[in-house]
């Protein structure tokens, strides 16, 4: 298993076609987890998605955000709770043990709070400004470290994050990085996953263990 991990998501801007294009032409094996997030689709949607990708993301787990009932449907080995979603607790009480329960965070106490019902990962943003979030004041490394400290599970930063800036953010004891369009929409996705793995493993900072 990797030190730290490479989240990527999909966009809600795209088609499936073009996804599975995409994926096709990516060393998708330098991926730890695809996110399929797309907010605006229905679970039947979500599960043609989850079946089409998953043979072109065949060694990353896939995770489908918010629609549980479409995770189960697939078996999904995880899902990733969003603001509205059902909580930690009640997702827990749904979903097999052995399935992974992300949950998006945005301030320590709600990162202590899920992983005190028993999220698996909690995924922290948005660190820099990004125009997935467009008008939101980013949060900042600072704010990153503090979630790091206050959670006792691994915590995932996301939003604005580039090759460029993961030594940075992994210098906060975070377990890795998420990113939306600075893969799926770059003009070179495949180079863009090569150089995040390649940023990611040339880190040499540690995993902080949280509570510390
Ligand atoms: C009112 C409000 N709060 C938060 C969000 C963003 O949702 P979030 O839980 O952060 O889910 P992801 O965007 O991370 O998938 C929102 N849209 N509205
Ligand atoms: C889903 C989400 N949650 C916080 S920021 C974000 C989007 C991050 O997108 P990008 O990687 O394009 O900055
Ligand atoms: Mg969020």
């Amino acid at each position: 298993m990797r030190k730290h991990s490479l989240h990527v998501m999909t966009t809600g801007q795209q088609e499936l076609a073009r996804v599975a294009e995409i994926a096709g032409q990516c060393p998708t094996e330098l991926i730890d987890v695809l996110h399929i997030r797309e907010k605006q689709r229905g679970a039947g949607e979500i599960t043609a998605w989850y079946a089409a990708l998953k043979p072109l993301f065949a060694q990353s787990a896939v995770h489908i955000n918010d629609r549980l009932d479409a995770a189960l449907a697939v078996g999904a080995p995880g899902v990733q709770l969003a603001y509205n979603s059902l909580s930690v607790s009640q997702s827990r009480r749904i979903l097999p043990p052995s399935v992974s329960i992300g949950c998006s965070v945005h301030s320590a106490e709600e990162a202590a709070a899920a992983a005190e019902q028993g999220a698996d990962y909690v995924l922290y943003g948005h660190i820099f400004d990004s125009n997935s979030k467009p008008g939101l004041a980013p949060r900042g490394i600072q704010a990153l470290a503090d979630v790091v400290k206050a959670c006792s599970v691994p915590v995932i930063a996301i939003g604005g994050i580039e090759p460029g800036n993961v030594d940075e953010v992994l210098s906060t004891g975070c377990a890795g990085v998420a990113v939306l369009s600075s893969v799926l929409l770059h003009a070179e996705p495949a180079a863009q996953i090569r150089r995040f793995r390649e940023a990611i493993d040339r880190s040499h900072h540690n995993l902080r263990s949280g509570l510390n």
